[in-house]
């Protein structure tokens, strides 16, 4: 399995980082490292710090922090942001932005797994500019142009 430095921000973190919960897990869950429970309104975001922070080096890999399933669909829990892309030159601590898309405040607890953090492979590319495109089948069609069933 690829190694990737890990910083410990929160001492909390140190013997519990994130770990695939079984051999075919593609997730890593955050946690949240504050102190206190932090109860989130409806429609509030918060960010919230996760006490680590990754250095992928390779621009071939980024992180992707995604939210976790049970959180988004059963207490609204999702992120501010949709999906936080973590670039492999960031070394800052990882961080999650937190939103309540509920009708119902809910209480975040002091290293509650939140959200969860995907590695996956990157292509850097550059442009080359050109006048005509190769034809392809789809062409310009999108947006519904294959039908509904
Ligand atoms: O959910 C997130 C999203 C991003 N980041 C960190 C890692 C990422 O590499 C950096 C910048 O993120 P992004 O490029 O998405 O934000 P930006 O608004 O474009 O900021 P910047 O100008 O710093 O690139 O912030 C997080 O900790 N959590
Ligand atoms: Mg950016």
């Amino acid at each position: 399995m690829k190694k990737i430095a890990v910083k410990i921000i929160d001492q909390r973190m140190q013997d519990q980082l994130p770990a695939y919960a079984t051999a075919g897990s593609a997730g890593l869950d955050l946690r949240a490292c504050i102190d206190a429970p932090i109860t989130i309104q409806a429609g509030q975001t918060v960010l919230i710090p996760t006490g680590l922070a990754i250095h992928l080096a390779d621009p071939g890999y980024a992180a992707m922090i995604l939210p976790r399933s049970g959180m988004g669909h059963k207490n609204g829990i999702v992120l501010g942001n949709l999906v936080g892309l973590i670039d492999s030159d960031y070394q800052g601590q990882l961080m999650v932005s937190t939103w309540n898309r509920g009708n119902s405040e809910f209480t975040l607890q002091p290293m509650e797994r939140l959200a969860q953090l995907i590695i996956v492979p990157v292509l850097q590319v550059g442009f080359e500019v050109v006048e005509e495109f190769a034809d392809s089948t789809r062409g310009e069609g999108g947006f519904g142009s294959t039908g509904k069933h």
